[in-house]
């Protein structure tokens, strides 16, 4: 359990924890923190179409867990004064899902589609004329009385967000005008968006404190607010309410956030590489079922900040831990090959 709000599995968050989620979700470009160069563009794209009235292109969201994709898809509805209809690629089944969802947009509205890489083909092909040219073709009838009719639809934008890229196919990439990619953010920028969510929790954040925990926080937003919420407790029940750099300190060794913020899961894939793999390369599933955790759960959300941390890279070969990774965990390097790090 603890496993799951660290890695920034919403899924597994309680009704009250949703709702402080979205307290603490940013309403508007002035609002988001970090992600300049993609918010730079993304308000000229935003104010030339209100300009020109027009729906917006297409957009395309990437990136690892909890970095503001549906923060930002949320966001670009607002700026532009539109509706939002918001769905996933697993929900929908068949095209006659999707053709309700885009009959029912107004003009400019939003169409938000969350893990767009995982839509059924068919439906992802019915999608192709909708994206180019507002257009569906809706079967009537079956068997030898089956015509299709062709229905115009709103001008809309669609946002798709993903957290693997690399899965989508290529029509359906190419048919995005506007593709961006969010990044990690850096301990500055999260220790803001830190000392703004206390601020709307009315909890008192210490400036150090709120340093100590960005750093930690796995360049990630929702993990650092994460983090407050428990730290918030500590806080709360261990000390005055005011969160301390030495209450900050106790909460993390308590949710098992290492000094450099790697938490439970990160540590075990490395140590599990090092230990039972010589320190690799080895492949993906492996490391995967020697450890516990899902494959795909290891290349989307552990492996993304492993790697741009230095522990890890990726080989043709497979994974393998760095020199960094043998310094972080104190395990002497062995000889490899004869040569040493
Ligand atoms: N730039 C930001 N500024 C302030 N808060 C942010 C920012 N980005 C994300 N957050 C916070 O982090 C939480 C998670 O963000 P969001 O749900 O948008 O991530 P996501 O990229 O959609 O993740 P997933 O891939 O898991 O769907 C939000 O509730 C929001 O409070
Ligand atoms: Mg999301």
């Amino acid at each position: 359990m603890r496993q799951d709000y660290l890695s920034g599995d919403k899924e597994n968050l309680s009704n009250t924890e949703k709702d402080v989620e979205r307290a603490l979700r940013p309403l508007s470009f002035d609002d988001f923190t970090g992600q300049e160069k993609i918010l730079e563009n993304l308000k000229i794209y935003v104010q030339a179409a209100r300009q020109r009235g027009d729906a917006m292109d297409h957009v395309l969201l990437h990136g690892p867990p909890g970095l503001g994709k549906t923060t930002l898809s949320h966001i670009i509805a607002n700026e532009l004064a539109a509706g939002i209809k918001i769905t996933s690629g697993p929900v929908l089944d068949k095209p006659s899902d999707l053709a309700g969802l885009l009959t029912n947009l107004q003009e400019h509205d939003v169409l938000f589609i969350d893990e767009i890489h995982r839509l059924n083909p068919i439906v992802e092909e019915y999608l192709y004329s909708a994206m180019e040219d507002y257009k569906i073709d809706i079967m009537l009838d079956s068997g030898p009385n089956a015509r299709s009719i062709q229905i115009g639809l709103n001008p809309f934008t669609l946002i798709g967000a993903t957290t693997r890229a690399g899965m989508l196919t290529s029509p359906l990439r190419a048919r995005f005008g506007i593709n961006a990619r969010l990044e990690y953010y850096d301990a500055q920028l999260l220790k803001s968006i830190l000392k703004r969510s206390a601020e709307i929790l009315g909890t008192p954040l210490e400036d150090d404190a709120a340093f100590e925990i960005a750093r930690r926080s796995r360049g990630t937003p929702r993990i650092a607010n994460n983090l407050l919420r428990r730290t918030r407790d500590f806080a709360q029940v261990k000390g005055n309410g005011r969160i301390t750099v030495a209450i900050a300190e106790m909460a993390l060794l308590a949710l098992d956030v290492d000094q450099n913020g790697l938490d439970e899961m990160d540590n075990r894939i490395l140590s599990t590489i090092i230990e039972k793999f010589k320190g690799g390369p080895v492949g993906l599933s492996t490391i995967a079922t020697a450890c516990g955790e899902e494959a795909e759960t290891i290349e989307e959300v552990y492996e993304p900040f492993l790697i741009q941390e230095g522990y890890m890279k990726r080989t043709s070969r497979g994974r393998e831990v760095t020199e960094k990774a043998y310094r972080h965990l104190g395990i002497l390097p062995r000889h490899r090959s004869g040569e040493l790090f």
